[in-house]
């Protein structure tokens, strides 16, 4: 289980959000939303662990995320703005990469990977030469590689198609019902079951000091 308590998050003497707090518990998918510049990275970020809190505190099993942070770190798969890909890699040494990286235990057929997301016939294009949504989904075969728990995605949806948007809408009903936990912000509808999705909205900051 993640839990965030009484958060807050300063930028530029801005203060983004104070005193939040959340929960994400295994089959919980909880979407967060706000218009731009609300803070929704600057808190998956928090969340994930890759910037600190001006004041409270993450913890993941109980456990304040400054003290496990290698054993969160291989519990949860983060997906930010940035691809994270290799443009001088192909699609399909992207993959075996980031699986020689992260997710040693995989034993995913990763041709098999690459045609779920939509790449069969482009496996062996240097991801450089990619389109932008071709190489958003180099990024987003990491899912199918299995592993970690905890997904945080940071708008996975951008610039990817209405099918792929559907794919990956699948397989985050699909992970969350086998006891996965996504963070996810998108700027889109998610057409997901209510009882497994919540949304946190983020309301725009205020020009106040910290
Ligand atoms: N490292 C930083 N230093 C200074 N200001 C920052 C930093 N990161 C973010 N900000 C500011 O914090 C605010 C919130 O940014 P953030 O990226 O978290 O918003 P967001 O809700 O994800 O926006 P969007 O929907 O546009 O992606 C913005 O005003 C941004 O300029």
């Amino acid at each position: 289980m993640l839990e965030a308590h009484a958060l807050t998050c300063v930028r530029e003497e801005r203060t983004l959000f104070s005193e939040l707090s959340l929960s994400v518990s295994p089959g919980e998918l909880v979407q967060i939303a706000g218009p731009n510049g609300a803070g929704k990275t600057s808190l998956l970020r928090l969340l994930a662990g890759l910037s600190r809190p001006y004041e409270g505190e993450v913890c993941w099993q109980g456990e304040n995320i400054e003290h496990c942070r290698d054993g969160y770190h291989q519990e949860l798969f983060y997906l930010g703005h940035q691809a994270g890909i290799k443009h001088e890699l192909t699609a399909y040494e992207n993959l075996a990469f980031f699986r020689r990286m992260h997710h040693q235990g995989s034993r995913a057929n990763l041709w098999e990977v690459l045609a779920r997301v939509g790449l069969a016939g482009l496996e062996e294009q240097y991801a450089g030469q990619l389109s932008a949504g071709q190489k958003r989904r180099v990024a987003l075969a990491r899912l199918w590689l299995g592993g970690p728990r905890l997904w945080i995605l940071d708008e996975p949806f951008t610039a990817i198609d209405k099918h792929g948007v559907k794919v990956l809408e699948r397989l985050l009903i699909d992970h969350t019902d086998a006891g996965g936990m996504v963070l996810i912000t998108t700027h889109q509808d998610l057409h997901l079951c209510a009882d497994r999705a919540r949304i946190l909205h983020l309301a725009p900051s205020r020009e106040d000091d910290a």
